[in-house]
C-alpha cells in the first residue's frame, strides 16, 4: 500500500521540489499548536509559480474550533496573495503527521476545503512520521463525486 519514497513520481513536481514539499510537511509540525491531542500535524503546498506554503494545525480550548493543517495552509495562501487568478494554480500538497507506522490522510472537511481551489487532479501526498513511507493520491480519488464553486451555478 504504502510506496518507498524514492519511487515516487509526482506528476507536475520535480524531485527536488518532491524533497522539499516533503522536508517543509515534515518540518511543519513543529509549528503545530496541538496541547489538547497531542497530534501535530504539517502541511506544505506547493503552487505553480514554485512558491511553497507551510501550515500546522491549531487546537482550542473549544475542542471543535481547532484548525487542521491543511486548512491553516490553504488560508495563508489564499490571504497572501493579491492576485486572485493565482488562487487555483495548486501544484501539489503535502501533509505529515507523526506516526512512523502510517500516512495521515486529510479528514473529510479538508478535503472539501481543498476543492474550492484545486483541480480534482491535484496529487496529495501523505507521509509517514520520517517521510520514509509516502501514499498519493489525487484530489477526486479522496473525495469522488465531489460537490464544488462550479455546481453552485444554477
Ligand atoms: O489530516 C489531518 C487530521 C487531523 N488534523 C489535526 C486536527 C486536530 O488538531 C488533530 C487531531 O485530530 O489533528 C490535521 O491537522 N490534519
Ligand atoms: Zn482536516
Amino acid at each position: 500500500m504504502y510506496r518507498e519514497n524514492k519511487n515516487v513520481v509526482v506528476p507536475g513536481v520535480t524531485p527536488e521540489q518532491f524533497k522539499e514539499l516533503r522536508e517543509k510537511a515534515l518540518e511543519a509540525r513543529n509549528l503545530s499548536y496541538s496541547p489538547y491531542s497531542n497530534f501535530r500535524v504539517g502541511c506544505c503546498l506547493l503552487t505553480e509559480d514554485g512558491t511553497f506554503v507551510n501550515g500546522a494545525n491549531v487546537e482550542n480550548a473549544s475542542y471543535g474550533g481547532a484548525i487542521c493543517a491543511e486548512r491553516t495552509t490553504i488560508v495563508k495562501l489564499i490571504t497572501s496573495l493579491n492576485n486572485p487568478s493565482k488562487r487555483r494554480q495548486w501544484r501539489c500538497l503535502a501533509i505529515s503527521g507523526d506516526s512512523m507506522d502510517t500516512c495521515i490522510t486529510p479528514c473529510g472537511i479538508c478535503r472539501q476545503f481543498i476543492r474550492e481551489f484545486a483541480p480534482l487532479s491535484l496529487p496529495i501526498v501523505m507521509f509517514n512520521g520520517d517521510g520514509t513511507k509516502c501514499l498519493m493520491k489525487t484530489l477526486e480519488e479522496l473525495l469522488p463525486l465531489s460537490f464544488g464553486p462550479d455546481d453552485l451555478i444554477h
